[in-house]
């Protein structure tokens, strides 16, 4: 299979090519972002044609922020679900019963997102769709199943959770009126309550029988059953109308194993040992006070991620129940490392008491440190550290692909880049250190896509481009100005 990604805008000489995680990233089809002629518009977006979503034809100069449809209210919102096919009926799933989350977990697992070629296939685990749809908030009747009458098999599946989306509002006439106010106050868009859709999933067999826009339309009502009008979504192929278009780098880990499954390939020229070579990473991490995120940072590091995420035009708004949900590590779901000055402190002071002990007696007396430290190898708990010391934060999540019809190998063990807020850490550096705790984790590769800052380190620190696009989406929202930069971006979805 030829590689399909882009070699010019491989760093360093000889690096991987990499095939595409983005093809998972939605039936990863990845259509090229090009505009499509009016006909294949009609023809093409039966469902999407007739929805509250931003269209191929709007103008720019004529769009202004808001909602697209009229404001309505709860009253108003059907009260029936959608009629399903008479062999179908519609369900709730308990993601906290084991049976139900694991049924879930079948479907997708056999049916979700697969590449172009079918080499690989997403599989979130249990675990990760218990955290992924049980934010706080969250509500039992926005995770949308269809069983079939009688056996009761699951066969498709859309998921709902709450979020506070952020929309930066800059009209035209905003614009214009606005113009000498510094960017940073022009960026303060209020947060909007909204949703977030995922796990849109119709069983292989069921595919092309126009299900997907009864899920849609029943996951809208029940959405706005409950007074929320507006969501954000990502998906592979073009719709009508994305707010932005990324895509996504990969960085090897395991090059071995990802020419293996034929995730990259040998570069020419190069050997298996030379390309391990280039990819090895540092055995241990180089920024002083990082270590894992513990309960206690919470507040700091709602403050800081906010704070951070303010700058960009279409972000997310943390509650700090929402970032002890999302970033407090758990075990193969999500990492999430801060850096303490103050245990950065600690350790230094605790490197200059061991330095001074190599010293003849007469000078360590006079470095002897003021403390001592309860960790020297950058990754270990500081119980001692209060929020406040918190500088920065850098986060990655689990999702294996499954590769399909290997031999060797079934499952690409992935991580990929979360929510980060360097602070005084240079971005590279921090992510760096991300690469050398996910290589010691085991992970095959890491993948980021190309927003918020993410452009400043992809190429220095190895990543190759992937060969499709994951484009942004939002409903019932406009947004002037748009499609926006990878760089304007601040909203990570899973
Ligand atoms: C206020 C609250 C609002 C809440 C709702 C906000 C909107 C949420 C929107 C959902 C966000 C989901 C975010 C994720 O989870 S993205 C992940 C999507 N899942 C997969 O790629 C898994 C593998 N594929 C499948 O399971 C099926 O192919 C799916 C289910 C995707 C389509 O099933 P099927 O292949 O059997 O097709 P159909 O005959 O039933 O229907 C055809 C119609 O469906 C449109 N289609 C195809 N793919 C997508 C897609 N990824 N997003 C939105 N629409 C999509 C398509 O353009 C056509 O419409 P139109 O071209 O005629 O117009």
């Amino acid at each position: 299979m030829p590689p399909r990604d882009e070699p010019a805008d491989q760093p360093g000489d000889g690096q991987q090519q990499q095939k595409s995680i983005a093809g998972l990233l939605d039936s990863l089809a990845l259509a090229p972002v090009a505009q499509p002629s009016r006909k294949d518009i009609k023809d093409k977006y039966a469902f999407w044609g007739s929805q509250p979503v931003m269209q191929f034809s709007d103008e720019a100069k004529d769009v202004e922020d808001g909602p697209i449809d009229a404001p309505k209210t709860v009253e108003e919102v059907r009260k029936e679900p959608y009629t399903l096919p008479s062999s179908f009926v519609w369900c709730e799933c308990n993601i906290n019963d084991p049976h139900e989350v694991q049924e879930v977990y079948t479907l997708l697992h056999n049916n979700y997102v697969e590449d172009d070629d079918a080499m690989f296939r997403f599989n979130y685990s249990p675990e990760f769709l218990q955290w992924a749809l049980q934010p706080p908030g969250y509500q039992r009747d926005w995770h949308v199943g269809v069983r079939v009458k009688g056996s009761n098999k699951l066969v498709a599946f859309i998921s709902g959770i709450p979020a506070s989306i952020r929309f930066i509002v800059f009209s035209n006439k905003l614009a214009a009126f606005i113009s000498g106010i510094p960017a940073s106050i022009r960026a303060n868009g209020k947060p909007v309550p909204a949703v977030e859709i995922n796990f849109l999933c119709v069983l292989k067999k069921l595919r092309s029988k126009r299900l997907a826009p009864v899920l849609i339309k029943e996951i809208t009502r029940r959405v706005n059953l409950r007074g929320i009008w507006q969501a954000a979504y990502t998906a592979g192929v073009v719709l009508p109308r994305p707010v932005c278009g990324c895509r996504y780098w990969h960085r090897s880990l395991n090059p071995k194993k990802l020419i293996e499954v034929r995730f990259s390939s040998l570069q020419p020229r190069m050997t298996m040992a030379r390309t391990i070579k280039l990819y090895r990473l540092p055995a241990s991490t180089t920024t002083p006070g990082l270590r894992p995120m513990e309960a206690h940072d919470t507040a700091a590091v709602t403050e800081l991620l906010n704070g951070h995420l303010a700058q960009f035009k279409l972000t997310q708004h943390f509650s700090e129940d929402e970032v002890a949900h999302w970033f407090l590590p758990q075990p193969l779901v999500v990492d999430t490392y801060v850096v303490d000055s103050q245990l950065a402190q600690q350790q230094q002071q605790q490197q200059q008491s061991s330095e001074a002990q190599q010293l003849p007696a007469g000078a360590a007396d006079a470095a002897a440190p003021s403390s001592s430290s309860s960790s020297s190898n950058g990754a270990g708990s500081s119980s001692s550290s209060s929020s406040s010391s918190i500088v920065s934060v850098v986060s990655f999540y689990t999702l294996p692909s499954s590769v399909l019809g290997h031999e060797e190998h079934n499952e690409l063990r992935a991580a990929y880049m979360f929510y980060t807020v360097p602070g005084p850490t240079p971005l590279t550096q921090l992510m760096q250190d991300a690469l050398t705790l996910a290589a010691g984790k085991g992970y095959d590769v890491f993948n980021a896509l190309d927003l918020m800052d993410n452009a400043s380190f992809l190429k220095e620190l190895k990543f190759g481009i992937g060969d499709g696009a994951l484009q942004y989406y939002l409903y019932n929202w406009r947004m002037a100005n748009t499609p926006l930069q990878p760089k304007e971006l601040g909203l990570i979805l899973l």
